[in-house]
C-alpha cells in the first residue's frame, strides 16, 4: 500500500513506446497502487496501454498533463521492487528505454502486449445478470457475442463516443466482461488426461474380483487392467488409485483405445484431468563428491574473501574441479535460506554440467534455456515466485527471474564472450549485470574460469575483487603436452595432406590405435576473412593499432575495424615477396572430409551450428561422443565449452592463425583463452594429453605464453599495450551505429552526431565515424562511432546523460527522422 501524499506514478510502457509516463493517480485507485502492479492506462489520443508501476511520487509532469490511471490489474505486483531497480540501472548503463529491458526481461508468455482488448467473462450468464445493463453496455456485450474480443477503439466505434472508459469500467465491475492483454494468453499450463480405477471398485477386492469375471473372454479390456495393477499397485497402496496414471503412457505398449473406452462407459475406469508441469520432478541421486585438499582450501579462501567483498574470482585451471565448489557454495546458500543463480554460457548448458547439478539438486534446481519453449520458460519464472526453485541455472535472460532473496551468483565460464547481448537492446553483458544485481540482493557474485577474462583479473590484482588460484587438476590427472606443428615447413617439405602436418596425422593415429578419442577444432570467429602469405605467415596489420586487417572483398582492400585504416591488398607479400597469397577462411566441413580422407577406419562427427540446430543435435552428439560411438570430433567453439570426457587424450587446432587474426584489440586475449580451453579438454584422466598446434608461425609469442601457462605474463605484457593505446579495462567504451537506408544521409547523420558528441565536456577520444565492416545490412547503410571514455568520476554518467539528450534531438530533426542509432555500452 502506497503512502498518502504521493499522486503520481511513473508508468513503464511496453515496446514499441518502451518509456516510463508520468501518470496521475485517482484517489479511488489510491490504496491499490503497487510498485511493480500492472495498470491500464491511455496512451495519446486513442492507444489503452498495459504497463507496469516503476515509481510512485507527488512530482507533476512539466512537458505535458498526466492522465489518469485507468486501472489497476493486479493484488500482488507481477514484478518485484529489486527487479524494478536492476530495470532502471541497466536502462541507464546501457543507453536504452526502460520499456526494452522490461521487454528482455519478461517471457514473451507474461508479457504485456501494446494493446489490451475486451473480452466477454466466460462465467458471465447474460440471462440471468445481476445487475441490469444500460444501453450502451448492451451494445458491448451485442457485439461480443459475434466477436471473440474487441480493442478500444472498436468499442469506441461501436458506441460512437470517445470515452468508453467508465462504460467498460462499469462492465468489469458487473463481472460481465474481461480486460485482458492478448499475448499474456500466450501460456497455456500443460494438461493431462489420467485414468484411475473407480474408487469404489478400487477399494473393495470383492467388486474387482467381479470387474475380472466379466472381463472373461475379453482379452484387450484384461490387458489394460492389468497393465494399470501392475503400474499403480492398488492393493499394497490404496491411495495410489487417487493420481491415476496417465493415459497415453497406459496405453503406450500397443492396448487399445477403444477398449479403455468400453472400461471407462462400463464404469470400471474413470478419466479426468490435471494440470501438470512441463519440467519433471527429479530426484536427487547422489551426494556432492567429497572434496579434494585444494578444493577445500579453495571453499574456506572464498568463504574467508566474501568477509570483506562483494565478488570472488575463482581462477581455477582446465579440469581443477571447479563445479564440485560451485555445489559445495550453492549447498549452503541453499540451506541458509536464500537462492541461487548461476550463469551458463548458452551452448555449455545442455550439457554434463546440467546434469551434473541435477542429480545433487534435484528439482529444487530450475534451467532456464534459450531453447526452452515460452511455456516452459513461464513455468521456470512462476516456479522461482512460488518458492519451487530455489536455485536457477541458466543462460544470460535467467537475471531476469523474479528473484527476491539471492544470496549468491556464480558465474561459470565468466571469460565468454557470449555473455554479451548484441541485439536487440539491452545491449548487457549478463556478468557485469549479475554483479549489480547481486550488489542489489546483498548478494555475493563468483566469476569462475580457467582463463579470466582481463576486466576480471584486473580488477582481482586491483583487490576489487578476492582472487583465489586453483593450481592443480583433479586426482592423477595433469595438463596436457603442446606441440606446436610447422604448416610452413611441411609445405616446402611436401609432408602436408589435406591441410594436416605430418604430427598432426602421427597423433591422430596414435591415439586412434589406442581406441582413444580425438577433438579437432577450428575457430568460428575467422569468418571475417583475412589474407595471409602461405610461404612466410604475414598478414596485414593496422599501422595505427594493434590488430590484424580484415579482407573485404568488394572493394580488394585490407582495412582496420577500429580506425578505418586500409589498403589495397598487395600482389605479393611485403615480408618476403611471395606471390602466394590467399584468403583464409575454412569451414569445419571440409576438414571433416579430409580426416575421413586420411582416416577412412575412423567414425567422424561434427559439431556446428549446422550439425546442432534442432534442440537435441547438440545434446546428441554428445552423447554418441561419450558413448565412444565416434572417435574424431571436429568442432568449432562448441567443443571448447567445458566439456569433460576421459577418453579424449588427442586435441588438435587445426588453424592455429586463425584464432590470432581477430580484428580486434581483444584478439591476443581471445587467443589465449581460447587455445587453453580448447586444450584443456584433454587427458582429463590418467593419460596425459596431447595438444598440436598447426600454424605458420610457430614463434608466436602468445604460443610461448600458452604452453609456459603464464597467463600472469601475458596479461601483464597486453596491459601495457591496452594501456598505452587506450583500451579497456584503462578506458570504457562505447560504440555507437547510425543506421539509414540512404547512404549520404546515414554519413551526414553519423557526422552530425559525432560534432555533438565532441562537444560533451568529458575526458574522451572520439573515433570515427567509420563505414562500418558490414557496411550495409538489410539495406541499412551503417556508420560507427567509437568513444573512449575516462574511467575516472562522473565522466560516464555524465557522458550517458548528455548523448541520450544528443540523440533525443538529432532524431527530432525533419531530416534524421528515420535513422537508427544504436549505442552498445562495452561492446565485445
Ligand atoms: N572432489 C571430487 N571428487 C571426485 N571427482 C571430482 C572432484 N572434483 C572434480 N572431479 C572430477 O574431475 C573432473 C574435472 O572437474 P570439472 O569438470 O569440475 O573441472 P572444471 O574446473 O570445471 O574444468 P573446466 O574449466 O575445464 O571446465 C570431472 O570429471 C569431475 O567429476
Ligand atoms: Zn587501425
Amino acid at each position: 500500500m502506497m503512502e498518502s501524499g504521493k499522486n503520481f506514478a511513473d508508468i513503464i510502457l511496453p515496446v514499441p513506446i518502451p518509456r516510463m509516463f508520468t501518470y496521475k493517480i485517482p484517489k479511488n485507485l489510491a490504496s491499490e497502487i503497487q510498485i511493480g502492479a500492472r495498470v491500464i492506462v491511455q496512451f495519446g489520443r486513442k492507444k489503452i496501454l498495459t504497463g507496469i508501476i516503476g515509481k510512485v511520487h507527488n512530482k507533476p509532469p512539466q512537458a505535458y498533463d498526466a492522465k489518469p490511471i485507468l486501472e489497476v490489474l493486479d493484488d500482488q505486483p507481477s514484478v518485484n521492487p529489486l527487479q524494478i531497480r536492476f530495470w532502471v540501472w541497466m536502462a541507464s548503463y546501457y543507453c536504452c528505454h526502460i520499456g526494452e529491458v522490461m521487454h528482455a526481461a519478461l517471457p514473451s508468455g507474461l508479457r504485456l502486449s501494446s494493446e489490451s482488448k475486451v473480452q466477454a467473462n466466460p462465467n458471465f450468464d447474460r440471462e440471468n445478470a445481476a445487475y441490469p445493463m444500460d444501453e450502451r453496455e448492451d451494445k458491448i456485450l451485442d457485439a461480443l457475442e459475434n466477436q471473440a474480443e474487441l480493442s478500444y477503439e472498436d468499442c469506441e466505434k461501436i458506441l460512437g463516443v470517445k470515452t468508453i472508459h467508465p462504460i467498460l469500467k462499469s462492465l468489469v465491475a458487473k463481472e460481465a466482461v474481461l480486460i485482458f492483454e492478448k499475448v499474456q494468453e500466450k501460456y497455456s499450463p500443460k494438461i493431462e488426461t489420467r485414468v484411475r480405477i473407480k474408487a469404489e471398485i478400487a477399494s473393495d477386492k470383492k467388486a474387482l474380483e467381479a470387474v475380472f469375471e466379466g472381463l472373461a473372454g475379453k482379452a484387450k479390456q484384461e490387458s489394460i487392467l492389468l497393465k494399470y495393477l501392475r503400474d499403480v499397485p492398488v492393493f499394497k497402496n490404496i491411495k495410489l488409485n487417487e493420481k491415476g496414471v496417465d493415459k497415453a503412457t497406459l496405453l503406450e505398449e500397443g492396448d487399445s483405445e477403444s477398449s479403455l473406452k468400453t472400461l471407462i462407459k462400463n464404469g470400471v475406469f474413470e478419466s479426468f484431468k490435471v494440470v501438470v508441469n512441463r519440467i519433471e520432478e527429479m530426484e536427487p541421486e547422489k551426494e556432492p563428491a567429497k572434496l579434494s585438499d585444494s578444493q577445500e582450501q579453495a571453499v574456506a579462501e572464498i568463504h574467508q574473501h566474501f568477509e570483506e567483498k562483494q565478488c570472488v574470482l575463482l581462477h581455477g585451471i582446465t579440469g581443477s574441479g571447479k563445479t564440485e565448489i560451485y555445489i559445495r557454495l550453492i549447498q549452503e546458500i541453499l540451506e541458509s535460506g536464500s537462492q541461487v543463480l548461476m550463469l551458463l554460457p548458452e551452448i555449455a548448458l545442455t550439457t554434463q554440467i546440467v546434469s551434473r547439478l541435477q542429480q545433487v539438486f534435484g528439482s529444487k534446481m530450475g534451467v532456464y534455456h534459450s531453447k526452452y519453449s515460452d511455456n516452459e520458460r513461464v513455468e521456470v519464472w512462476n516456479g522461482v515466485l512460488s518458492g519451487r526453485f530455489s536455485f536457477v541455472v541458466g543462460v544470460r535472460s535467467s537475471i531476469f527471474l523474479p528473484f527476491d532473496s539471492l544470496g549468491l551468483i556464480i558465474v561459470d565460464e565468466e571469460h565468454e564472450s557470449s555473455f554479451k547481448q548484441f541485439d536487440p537492446a539491452p545491449r548487457f553483458q549478463a556478468r557485469d549485470s549479475a554483479i549489480m544485481l547481486a550488489y542489489f540482493h546483498q548478494a555475493k557474485t563468483l566469476l569462475g574460469s580457467a582463463t579470466p577474462s582481463f576486466e576480471s583479473y584486473f580488477n582481482a590484482l586491483h583487490e576489487k575483487y578476492g582472487y583465489v588460484q586453483l593450481h592443480q587438476r583433479y586426482g592423477e590427472a595433469q595438463l596436457p603436452q603442446y606441440n606446436l606443428a610447422n604448416l610452413s615447413a611441411d609445405r616446402k617439405k611436401n609432408l602436408l595432406k589435406l591441410d594436416s602436418t605430418r604430427l598432426m596425422r602421427e597423433k591422430i593415429q596414435d591415439a586412434l590405435s589406442k581406441n582413444e578419442q580425438v577433438l579437432i577444432f577450428q575457430n568460428r570467429r575467422g569468418y571475417s576473412p583475412y589474407i595471409q602469405c602461405e610461404d612466410c605467415g604475414w598478414t596485414g596489420q593496422c599501422v595505427q593499432c594493434d590488430v590484424s586487417l580484415t579482407y573485404h572483398q568488394f572493394a580488394e582492400e585490407m582495412r582496420c575495424h577500429y580506425c578505418g585504416y586500409k589498403e589495397k591488398v598487395p600482389s605479393s607479400c611485403p615480408a618476403c615477396g611471395s606471390t602466394q597469397l590467399s584468403t583464409m577462411g575454412m569451414g569445419t566441413e571440409r576438414i571433416e572430409e579430409s580426416l575421413s580422407m586420411l582416416f577412412p577406419e575412423a567414425r567422424m562427427g561434427r559439431m556446428d551450428l549446422d550439425t546442432t540446430r534442432n534442440k537435441y543435435g547438440y545434446q546428441r552428439l554428445l552423447e554418441e561422443f561419450g558413448a565412444g560411438q565416434i572417435d574424431i570430433l571436429v568442432g568449432t567453439q562448441m567443443i571448447t565449452k567445458g566439456l569433460d570426457f576421459g577418453r579424449v587424450t588427442v586435441v588438435g587446432i587445426w588453424d592455429g592463425d586463425r584464432i590470432l587474426n581477430f580484428p580486434d584489440f581483444r584478439a591476443g586475449e581471445r587467443a589465449y583463452q581460447q587455445i587453453t580451453q580448447v586444450a584443456g579438454r584433454a587427458g582429463r584422466r590418467a593419460t596425459q594429453g596431447e595438444v598440436i598446434i598447426q600454424t605458420r608461425n610457430p614463434e608466436n609469442d602468445i604460443f610461448e605464453k600458452v604452453i609456459k601457462g603464464d597467463y600472469y605474463e601475458f596479461f601483464r605484457q597486453e596491459m601495457m599495450e591496452r594501456k598505452k593505446f587506450y583500451y579497456p579495462p584503462y578506458v570504457k567504451l562505447v560504440k555507437i551505429t547510425t543506421r539509414h537506408s540512404d547512404f549520404k544521409t546515414t554519413e551526414k547523420a553519423a557526422n552530425a552526431l559525432h560534432r555533438e558528441m565532441a562537444q560533451i565536456p568529458v575526458k574522451k577520444i572520439v573515433l570515427g565515424p567509420e563505414k562500418a565492416l558490414i557496411g550495409r545490412i538489410k539495406n541499412q547503410y551503417q556508420f560507427e562511432s567509437m568513444i573512449k571514455l575516462d574511467r575516472s568520476g562522473t565522466t560516464q554518467t555524465s557522458f550517458k546523460e548528455r548523448l541520450a539528450e544528443i540523440l533525443e534531438e538529432l532524431q527530432s530533426r525533419p531530416e534524421f527522422r528515420s535513422v537508427r542509432w544504436i549505442v552498445d555500452v562495452d561492446p565485445s
